[in-house]
């Protein structure tokens, strides 16, 4: 596979703050260098690595071709998206994470160094394997399926992505490697703002309710907002998804709930704590609440939800 390899990639140069420019560029000196055959697509504008990946994937690839995605979780979310939609949705690809968050390269424990991903796809050992995603639909407005490699949280965690996207502060701050500190504090005014909401849930034939939900999140593997490990116990792949509730009883034990979870994930035994592990979750929430999937916003607005595992082919 080594002398006849045709590399194909596929890049977001904003992800990471110009990190995957970073990665671009080494990886560009090393295919050079090691005389593999590559092309180069960049995505334009946001929502282009959609159409990119889709039309990638509409053709049929030897196997001695490989995609790799350049990007961070918001470029992820794309590609997945746009493979799924194509002609052949098991097209495999390759993902170096370089973004910001880089949650699900985290959870799939992906290298992030060019040379340690072209090691393993040189070796024959490198073959796809299927992997974890979720999908959702929205069944009250279309029939389309959407997937997501991390999560889809509806409130606290949403909001929180919400504010750090729009504070200028994040950019000027991610420069300096501070981004971290932005996001704490984007934390912190998201604990004391956000509102609680009522929620239904059904899976595995029960039905649950809360009243006072705070954070409803349904995730693929343990990490939010660049490593938080909100639910430790998710394995990206078990075939699952969890679909994490945060009740709100007052402000002090929301407090220590996510300190705990900050310290040594005793929030899992937090009375407020909740997590539901299904193959399938229908969720429906009653008014307009912030929303991110995989770190990017979607409308706001009441929802039902139809979430279930899905799979994708990825070089691990
Ligand atoms: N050429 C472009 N110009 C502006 N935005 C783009 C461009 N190409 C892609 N995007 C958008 O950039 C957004 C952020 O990308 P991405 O999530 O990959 O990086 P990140 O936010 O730095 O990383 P992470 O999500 O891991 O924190 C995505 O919503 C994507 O649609």
């Amino acid at each position: 596979m080594n002398s006849n390899l045709k590399i194909h990639l596929l890049v977001n140069e904003t992800a990471g703050n110009g990190r995957a420019k970073k990665i671009l560029d080494r990886m560009v000196l090393l295919l050079i260098k090691e005389k593999i055959t590559f092309d180069v697509k960049k995505s334009a504008f946001a929502g282009e690595a959609i159409r990119l990946a889709q039309t990638y994937a509409d053709k049929q690839h030897l196997n001695n071709e490989v995609l790799i995605i350049i990007g961070g979780d918001g470029s992820l979310n794309e590609v997945l998206n746009g493979i799924k939609r194509s002609q052949n949705p098991l097209t495999p690809f390759a993902y170096l994470p370089a973004g910001t968050g880089n949650d699900f390269g985290r959870a799939a424990n992906l290298p992030s160094d060019p040379q340690e991903l072209l090691d393993n796809i040189k070796q024959h050992v490198f073959t796809p394997t299927l992997t974890d995603c979720g999908s959702f639909r929205l069944p009250e407005f279309s029939e389309q399926t959407y997937y997501f490699a991390n999560s889809f949280g509806i409130g606290f965690d949403a909001y929180v992505n919400h504010l750090s996207n729009i504070s200028n502060l994040k950019k000027l701050l991610n420069k300096l490697n501070e981004g971290k500190l932005i996001y704490g504090l984007h934390i912190l005014s998201a604990l004391y703002k956000q509102d609680t909401f009522h929620v239904d849930l059904e899976a595995n034939g029960k039905r649950w309710h809360y009243n006072d939900a705070f954070l409803v999140t349904t995730t693929n593997h343990p990490y939010l907002g660049g490593g938080i490990p909100l639910l430790p116990c998710a394995k990206i792949d078990s075939h699952k998804i969890d679909t994490v509730i945060v009740e709100k009883d007052s402000l002090k034990k929301l407090v220590k709930l996510f300190l705990d979870l900050l310290k040594d994930g005793s929030h899992l035994n937090d009375p407020q704590f909740h997590y539901i592990e299904a193959d399938k979750i229908t969720v429906i929430t009653n008014q307009k609440e912030f929303v991110q999937v995989d770190g990017e916003k979607i409308k706001r607005q009441p929802f039902k939800l139809e979430f279930a595992v899905d799979q994708f082919r990825l070089y691990r």
